[in-house]
C-alpha cells in the first residue's frame, strides 16, 4: 500500500475540518489523545482481554472501522509534524498476541508524543501492521474502509457533527 495516497487524503479532510470548527490552535496534543481512546475502542471491540465474559468479538467490519478510525490519526499526527514522507508501510512487529500488541502500541505511541521523531513515527506504525495482521486485514481491505470512513468524516462535517 502507497501511504502516500493516505496522507494526501488525509491532509485534505484534516484542513476541511479544521476550517469548518475554526481551530487554530496546535492540535498535536489533542489527535494525540485521540489516538490513544481510538486504539482503546479498538481493543474493546475485539473483546481480547475480557477474560470474564462469553461474550463475542464485534463483527469484523465494526472492528476494521474502529481500527481506520486509528489510522486517521496516525495519518494526521505524522502531517501535524511534517512526517508525512513515508510512503511504505513499515515492516511490521513480529508480536502476534493481541493483548501484547495493544499494550505496546499505547506505549509507542506515549513515547511518540514526546519524541516525534521518524524512527518513533515508523515504530507506531509497525506496531499497527501487527495489529492488523493479529487481526487478519490485509492492507487493501484496510485501505478500502480507510477511504469509506473518509468519506464519511466529510458526511458527518457537513450534517454538524
Ligand atoms: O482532525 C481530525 C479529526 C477527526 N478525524 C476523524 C478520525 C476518525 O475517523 C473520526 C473520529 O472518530 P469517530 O468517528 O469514532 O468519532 P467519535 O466522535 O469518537 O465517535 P462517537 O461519537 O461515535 O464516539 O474523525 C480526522 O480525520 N481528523
Amino acid at each position: 500500500m502507497n501511504l502516500q495516497e493516505l496522507f494526501a487524503m488525509q491532509e485534505e479532510l484534516d484542513r476541511f475540518i479544521q476550517s469548518n470548527r475554526g481551530m487554530e490552535e496546535d492540535l498535536f496534543r489533542k489527535k494525540g489523545l485521540a489516538l490513544l481512546v481510538e486504539l482503546a475502542e479498538l481493543a474493546n471491540e475485539t473483546r481480547c482481554f475480557k477474560f470474564w465474559s462469553t461474550k463475542e468479538a464485534s463483527a469484523r467490519e465494526v472492528i476494521l472501522e474502529e481500527y481506520v478510525d486509528s489510522i486517521h490519526f496516525l495519518l494526521s499526527l505524522g502531517i501535524e509534524k511534517d512526517l508525512n514522507m513515508l510512503s511504505e508501510w513499515p515492516d511490521r512487529v513480529g508480536e502476534t498476541d493481541l493483548t501484547e500488541l495493544f499494550i505496546a502500541t499505547q506505549r509507542q505511541i506515549l513515547e511518540f508524543l514526546e519524541d516525534y521523531s521518524v524512527s518513533n513515527y515508523q515504530d507506531v506504525w509497525s506496531w499497527y501492521g501487527g495489529i492488523a495482521h493479529a487481526l487478519g486485514f490485509t492492507y487493501d481491505e484496510i485501505l478500502e474502509a480507510y477511504i469509506a470512513k473518509n468519506k464519511t468524516n466529510y458526511e458527518r462535517q457537513n450534517e454538524g457533527y
